[in-house]
Order: C-alpha cells, then structure tokens, then sequence
C-alpha cells in the first residue's frame, strides 16, 4: 500500500475563487463573475490526485486514467472531507448530482493540478536550487553524485528518485521515481519548510509526459542517455525521446546538460543540437566535458575532468565501471552549470562510497567479484558485462531476469546480450507481475543466436535463489559474478503479491553456503 504522501506543516489556505482566477489565467477555464462565487467560500488546503490520500480541505483532482476515471472515487473522497472536485467535462458529467462539492472543470486537468499545486504551495521549487535528471540508464547513480557534490558545496539538500527519498538528513524509501505532481509539490514544500536548499531529482518520462513536474522550475537538468525501454507505454522510440526532451524547455530549465556518448546512440547529439546553450559530456573528446588520464579500476576510477573554458579538475569516483566514469563528468558537468564551484563538485562527487544496488560489491570472504546491479535494460545489460570484462581476468557470469508487464521488447534483447558478452548466463525470474514466467523466459531465449551460442554457456532457471546458488557454484579464483536487474529492491513480486527478496541477502548467503563445509569456489 501506497504510504501517506507528506504534507507541509504549514497547511495552505486559498480560497476556491482564487483557484477560478488562476485556472483562468492559465486558459483554462472562464473567470467566474462575482454573482457566480460561492458563498460561504470554500478553502482549499491541500491538493491529491488520489482518493485514498485525501485530507480534510484538499482539492480532489478527479483525474481521466487508462485503468479508471477519478470520478469513480469522487464519493470516497467527499467522505474523507475533500472540499472541492477538478475534473474534466466526462468526470463533471459523471458526478453530476451525485456528490455534494463544487466542481471545477477543465479541458486537461492532469496538467492543471500541476499548476494548481505549485500555486498553492507557494512555488516551492523558485526557493530550491533545483536540478533534474533524466534519461534511460544512470539516472539514480548520477543523482547520488549530484548530492554529494550539492552537500560538499555546504548546501543542505533533497533527494528524489527510485531508490528512496530525502529531506536533509530523514530518509523512506519511494514508491515511484518521481511522485505525481501534488505529492512532489507538497514533498518540496517539506522540503522548504526544513531549510533544504538545493534538491536533485530523477525525472522519468512517465512523469514527464503525464505533467507531473509541470511548473518546476530547475537551475539546471541532465540528460545521461537514450535506450530502449519503456515501449509498453511510449509508443515509440521517437516518443521517448520526445518526452524526455521536454525537460530540456527554456521555460523549466535554466542549464542544460547533455550526455553524448558515441555508443548510446545519437539521441544525445539531436538533443544538444536543439537546445541552445546546452553543455555535452562524454568519456573522450570533442565533449564540452571530457576525461583525461583516465584510469578504470575495480574499485573506481581517477581522471582530469577537462571542461569549458580551459578548467580541468582532477576527479575519483568511487564506484566501478567506465560508465560510471561518465556519470561523474555528468554530474560534475550539471553542478558547475549551476553555479557549484568545481573542485567543490569533485571532492563531493569523490565521497559517494556507493549507491544501493548499482554495482554494489557483495563481500563474503569469496576470491571472485561479486556484483548486484540494476542493469534492466539491453543497454544496460550490454554496458555492465562489457564493463566488467576489463575489471577481472577471469569468466564473467551473469543472473538475469525481465520484469513482467514492462516493455516485451526489449526481452531477446536483454537475453541476446547476455549470451553474447557473459561466458555464463542464468535466466530467471524477475517481478513476474501478471504475466507467465515461462512465458518471459522464452522470450529472453528466442534472442539468443543458437549458432553461435554454445548450449552449456545460457541456463534457464526459473527460481531465482536457484540461479543465484548455481552461478556461486560456478563462480573461480578472479571470476565475476553479476546478479541483475533487481538492484536495491526487497521484493519479487508475482500475481499482486510481493514476496521479500533482496539480491544482496541471497548472493552473500549463496556464497557463504557454497564456502561450507569444502571450501569457496571451484
Ligand atoms: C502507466 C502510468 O504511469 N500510470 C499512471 C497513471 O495511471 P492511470 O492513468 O492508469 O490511472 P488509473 O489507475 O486509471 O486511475 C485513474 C485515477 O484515479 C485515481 N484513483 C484510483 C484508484 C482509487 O482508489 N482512487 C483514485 O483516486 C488515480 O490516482 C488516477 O489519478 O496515473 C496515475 C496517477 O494519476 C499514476 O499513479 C500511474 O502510475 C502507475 C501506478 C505506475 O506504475 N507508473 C509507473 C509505470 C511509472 O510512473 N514509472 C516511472 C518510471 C519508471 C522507470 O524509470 O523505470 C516512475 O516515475 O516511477
Ligand atoms: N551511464 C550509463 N550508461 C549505461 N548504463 C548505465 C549507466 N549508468 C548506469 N547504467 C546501468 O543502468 C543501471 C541502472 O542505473 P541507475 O539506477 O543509475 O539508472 P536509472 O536511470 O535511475 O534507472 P531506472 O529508470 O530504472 O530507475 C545500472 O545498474 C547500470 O547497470
Ligand atoms: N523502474 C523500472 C524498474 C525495473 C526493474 C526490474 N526489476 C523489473 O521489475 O522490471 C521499471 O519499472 O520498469
Ligand atoms: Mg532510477
């Protein structure tokens, strides 16, 4: 169940005819003559597009949905003391004399009640340094990085993305990458009231494109990459594209940053070239950013960021791989566009000992690399076993699974790669969702190219402590074990029920059984 959204102490108070002007000026609906206001006024508290977390006082936003109308839980939120229904003219007719509130309506009110709870929290985002980040991979990893570098610059900050949510030093996990609009407005509005200065946020393109960070204002956004996913609900690549790129509008976001790495593709190049201004970053040159003396290692990686204007900053990053090394010259790249001094930057940037589930090293005395990471896409899949073919001299082997009810396509894709670039491959389960496992799992498989993929390098195995346990049991003297897909998660979900499963607890306790009573590996 969805926990409570958080709510500012101070409650805000605006009056229902001020709610009428505002959707006036915004073309939304016609102002309302005097004769016609309500009396007694009506006030508006708070804002919730869900029925289910209505406060007395709040504005019920009766949203249209795939699933549902919001009308169809107008009743409930009456009873919960919702004060006043936006809605659009199908839900306005469906509550009709059936609910005893006023009702506003408008032509798209899932865009309006972004507005609307920015105006009635107060523009919470104009009091924060706010930046933002988008793109397919490396959106929570290069978030992690802009904090710290944010905290280094002495900036008391938030945090909002997949992994968890933060308000200075308080932190829950989330429930979504970024929260529908009345819940992030009221999440900043926190976030204001107890002195947070700068917050970083991951934008999905969910979010972007059902306007639910409409009326943010950030000093500066970026963009990691492009890739497939997501093609359930984005009709096209193109689409995605074209949803993540509404971030990069003059009117939401003062500085753009642009990641153009050759191998995503050239996503990144057509987003640069339309935003004017925009700041690009990749490992190697012609990038605005770039890094020199490179050195990738296990633990991390050590450069000179080279820069605009001639800057070079010498740069750690703590985390493994060589896509992280752009991650961090992203990050650098978005703090300095807004303002951060850039050795600041990268002393904080250098700090981040890890973020959960990207490439989180499991220690369990075993004489391999053992690895959780959330790698969930073809590119992902693609960039982490390639990447951690140059960490170790040994076989890289690899669990993975493809969630349920998420984009089919991209299935023989995320198998094919792991056949292609691990020399082991286990396929398991992963969030089934509604769907047969059977069913994904032959999917992923339909991918591999059987000619050249030797029958004993891809094992199916359904259970996924089970794929765990034999990719230990496989796992030698300076081998790489990655499990995939889940990273921080705590759960494997099947058929609306969540089961507790935590990659990290399985792999370390797989490795620690596999240790008794013989001895570690082969
Ligand atoms: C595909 C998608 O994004 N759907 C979002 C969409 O749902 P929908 O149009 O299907 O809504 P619906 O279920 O038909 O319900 C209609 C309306 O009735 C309301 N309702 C519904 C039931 C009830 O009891 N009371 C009530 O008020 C709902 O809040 C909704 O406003 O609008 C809802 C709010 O209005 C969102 O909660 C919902 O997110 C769903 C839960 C979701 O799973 N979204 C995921 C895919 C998502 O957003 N993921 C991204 C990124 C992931 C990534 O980066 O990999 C994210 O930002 O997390
Ligand atoms: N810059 C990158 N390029 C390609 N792959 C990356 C990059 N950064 C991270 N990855 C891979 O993508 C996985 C997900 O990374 P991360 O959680 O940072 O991305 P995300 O965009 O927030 O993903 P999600 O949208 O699912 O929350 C990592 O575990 C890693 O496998
Ligand atoms: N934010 C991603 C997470 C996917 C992780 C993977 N474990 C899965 O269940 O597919 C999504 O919802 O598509
Ligand atoms: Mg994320």
């Amino acid at each position: 169940m969805t926990p409570p959204a958080l709510r500012p102490a101070h409650r805000p108070a605006r009056t229902l005819t001020e709610l009428r002007a505002l959707l006036a000026d915004l073309g939304s609906v016609q102002r309302a003559a005097a004769a016609d206001v309500a009396a007694p006024e009506v006030v508006l508290h708070g804002v919730t597009h869900d029925s289910r977390a209505v406060q007395p006082g709040d504005l019920y936003a009766a949203l249209p949905g795939s699933h549902a109308h919001g009308a169809d839980f107008a009743a409930a939120a009456a009873a919960s003391g919702a004060a006043a229904v936006l809605t659009d003219p199908a839900g306005a007719a469906a509550l009709a004399g059936s609910v005893d509130l006023p009702v506003v309506t408008t032509a798209d009110p899932r865009s309006d009640v972004a507005q609307v709870a920015d105006w009635l929290y107060g523009q919470p985002s104009r009091s924060l340094t706010l930046l933002g980040v988008t793109g397919t991979n490396g959106k929570t990893t290069s978030a992690f990085l802009v904090d710290a570098g944010l905290r280094a610059a002495g900036h008391r900050t938030g945090l909002l993305g997949t992994v968890e949510t933060r308000i200075a030093d308080e932190r829950v996990d989330s429930v979504r990458t970024t929260p529908e609009s009345s819940d992030l407005q009221a999440l900043f509005a926190v976030m204001v009231e107890r002195g947070v200065t700068a917050a970083t946020m991951e934008v999905s393109s969910h979010a972007l494109a059902q306007h639910r960070v409409d009326g943010l204002r950030f000093a500066g956004a970026l963009f990691t990459n492009l890739s497939q996913d997501h093609l359930d609900y984005h009709p096209t690549m193109r689409d995605y594209f074209e949803a993540k790129a509404r971030l990069f509008e003059p009117e939401r976001t003062a500085a753009s940053v642009i990641g153009i790495e050759p191998g995503a593709g050239t996503w990144g190049l057509e987003l640069a070239a339309r935003v004017p201004g925009s700041v690009t970053y990749a490992p190697d040159p012609p990038a605005d950013w770039w890094a020199d003396d490179l050195t990738v290692g296990a633990r991390g990686s050590s450069f000179t960021a080279r820069g605009p204007r001639g800057l070079a900053v010498p740069m750690e990053v703590r985390l493994p791989g060589r896509f992280n090394v752009a991650n961090a010259l992203g990050a650098l790249a978005l703090l300095v566009a807004a303002g951060i001094e850039p050795r600041a930057a990268a002393a904080g940037i250098g700090t981040l000992a890890g973020v959960p589930g990207r490439m989180e090293p499991i220690e369990a005395g075993q004489p391999y690399l053992a690895l959780v990471d959330f790698a969930h896409t073809p590119d992902a899949v693609e960039t982490v076993l390639t990447s951690v073919r140059g960490l170790v001299d040994g076989r890289v082997i690899v669990v993975l699974g493809c969630g349920g009810d998420r984009d089919r396509a991209k299935r023989p894709l995320m198998g094919a790669a792991a056949a292609r670039l691990a020399d082991l491959a286990f396929l398991t389960n992963d969030n089934p969702r509604s769907e047969d496992p059977a069913e994904i799992l032959a999917q992923m498989t339909a991918g591999i190219d059987r000619v050249a993929t030797s029958a004993a390098k891809v094992t199916v195995i359904p259970d996924r402590a089970e794929a765990i346990a034999a990719a230990v049991a496989e796992a030698g003297p300076g081998d790489v074990v990655v499990v995939a897909g889940k990273g921080h998660e705590r759960g494997q979900e099947q058929n609306g029920v969540v089961t507790p499963f935590d990659d990290r607890a399985v792999l370390a306790q797989a490795i620690a059984d596999a240790g008794r009573p013989t001895g570690t590996g082969r």
